[in-house]
């Protein structure tokens, strides 16, 4: 079990007051998603989570333990992420690259045990990649890369996976693509969260959504409770309407509303 808490987290940065008094609850076998408006506090939330971040007040807990006093190594096992717009910096092959997902267990990329290997290439083919292994992974598109990188995350085998906006540069066949991988991901036990702005996409895929504004959690529960168009107006500032279909729904941003 990997329970992922926060406590009264409040994050600072500079003059900015990035989160404020958070209290969230996250559990494993489930696809969380956080929205909300740019500059809501979504990725200092997942850089928290992550133990990436010091609390300027309260705590972020992995099964009661603050995630900020694990050994890297350790946290690294437990908590996969993956940051927004990752780079690779130097000439190593996909299936390289892939590979550094198992440092953390001591495997060398070049010396991979059998079940190091095995990660490496079930990640491999779960993002589409299968056939890029001996390819530059500084020679590939943006959107091939970004699809690396959440394979070396995945390569990891951490009960935890924490993905900041993974669909940004990805063609729509390959958004379908990651969200299958990260809800299956999540339904084989995982706990994952990751960050996204589409918000059809993001109802149709996750088991529950957190919605952030200007630092504060303003809702975390179930898709159809959490994307109401009183909430789209409020937080995000557009007059949208949602349109139900079978098995779901889409929302409709309309137009901007006038900022208070
Ligand atoms: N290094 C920093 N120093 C000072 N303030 C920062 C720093 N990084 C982010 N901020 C501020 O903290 C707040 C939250 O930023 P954050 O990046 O978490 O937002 P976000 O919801 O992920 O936004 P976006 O959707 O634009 O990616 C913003 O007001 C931002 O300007």
């Amino acid at each position: 079990m990997s329970t992922l808490s926060a406590r009264s987290l409040s994050v600072r940065l500079g003059r900015n007051q990035a989160l404020s008094g958070i209290d969230l609850t996250l559990t494993p076998g489930r696809f969380t998603v956080i929205v909300g408006p740019n500059g809501a506090g979504k990725s200092t939330l997942l850089r928290a989570l992550a133990g990436l971040v010091e609390p300027t007040a309260g705590s972020v807990l992995l099964d009661g333990r603050p995630v900020g006093r694990m050994r890297s190594a350790e946290r690294a096992r437990a908590i996969a992420y993956l940051s927004q717009g990752g780079q690779v910096a130097w000439p190593l092959t996909v299936a390289s690259v892939v590979a550094l997902g198992r440092l953390p267990h001591g495997e060398a990329p070049d010396a991979l045990p059998p079940s190091g290997s095995e990660a490496v290439g079930t990640a491999i083919a779960a993002v589409g990649l299968g056939g890029y292994e001996d390819r530059p992974a500084t020679e590939l598109s943006g959107g091939e890369r970004a699809r690396v990188l959440l394979a070396r995350a995945l390569a990891t085998k951490a009960p935890v996976l924490l993905v900041d906006e993974p669909i940004a540069a990805l063609d729509p066949r390959h958004e379908l693509v990651v969200l299958e991988v990260l809800k299956a991901h999540a339904q084989a036990g995982a706990l994952v969260v990751a960050i996204m702005h589409n918000l059809t996409l993001a109802a149709r895929f996750a088991d529950e959504i957190v919605l952030l504004d200007r630092g504060h959690l303003q809702a975390h529960a179930r898709p159809s409770e959490v994307l109401t168009e009183a909430r789209l107006a409020q937080s995000f500032g557009i007059a949208a309407h949602i349109a139900h279909e079978a098995g779901g729904f889409v929302v409709v941003a309309d137009r901007p509303l006038p900022q208070a």
